[in-house]
């Protein structure tokens, strides 16, 4: 049975990478996807936008909404302090399971928990199940129809708190326009966005950061 195109990007990882080491992992499936296999991982241009939002923010607790392979999971889990951890939702299980091993390799596991499931049942099993109080950082990467509902039921579930931010991928493109109406036009959200480009592509696409006001 031949490969998918994921088990090739964590194969080249486990090959030309450094274990423990999770900015050559980074790097690593940059260099395969730049010049390989296209991969819609975050990429290093939307990356560096990450990194600075993460370090901004010191989160004690954040939220990825798709692993995808676990690229921005070992980005976002090389930044956080000690005690801090990175809580990823992946809905493929296939992705799942690339996803743990590159987390694995990269060696940032103990900051990072991938939990295998759709994120509407998962938001509402953080706070009981997961020990959550409140989420101090939300990356958005999953399925872009589910940015605005998942927001919303951020909200419904309280695990946002005054201050909490969210860091939403593609809202070019692919594009998530419902999003980017929802959070500008709601008065609980202070918006910025930041211009960019597709990953690994001279495509035009953006991030957009929302804070929440409480
Ligand atoms: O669509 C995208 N990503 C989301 C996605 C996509 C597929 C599968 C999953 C399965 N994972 C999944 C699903 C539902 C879930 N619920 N909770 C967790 C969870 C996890 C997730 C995407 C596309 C492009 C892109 C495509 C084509 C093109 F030409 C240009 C650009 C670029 C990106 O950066 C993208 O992020
Ligand atoms: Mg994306």
């Amino acid at each position: 049975m031949n490969q998918s195109k994921e088990q090739r990007i964590l194969n080249f990882v486990l090959q030309n990478a450094v274990r423990g080491d999770p900015r050559s992992v980074v790097d690593t499936i940059d260099k395969y996807c730049s010049q390989k296999e296209w991969a819609m991982n975050v990429g290093n241009e939307k990356g560096l936008i990450l990194d600075k939002t993460v370090e901004e923010v010191n989160p004690s607790v954040a939220l990825e909404l798709g692993s995808y392979c676990g690229y921005s999971a070992v980005r976002i889990a090389r930044l956080l302090k000690a005690g801090a951890r990175l809580l990823t939702v992946e809905f493929n299980p296939e992705f799942a399971a690339i996803a743990r091993q590159m987390i694995e390799f990269a060696g940032v596991q103990d900051k990072v928990k991938l939990l295998e499931g759709p994120s509407q049942e998962i938001i509402p099993q953080l706070k009981k199940k997961y020990e959550v109080d409140t989420l101090d950082f939300v990356f958005l990467d999953h399925w872009k129809d589910r940015y605005t509902p998942d927001t919303i039921l951020l909200q419904e579930c309280n695990l946002l708190r005054k201050g909490s931010v969210l860091l939403a991928d593609n809202v070019i493109f692919p594009g998530a326009p419902d999003f980017l109406t929802y959070v500008r036009e709601s008065p609980h959200f202070q918006c910025t966005n930041y211009p960019s480009h597709l990953e690994y592509m001279q495509v035009e696409d953006a991030m957009e950061k929302a804070v929440f006001l409480g």
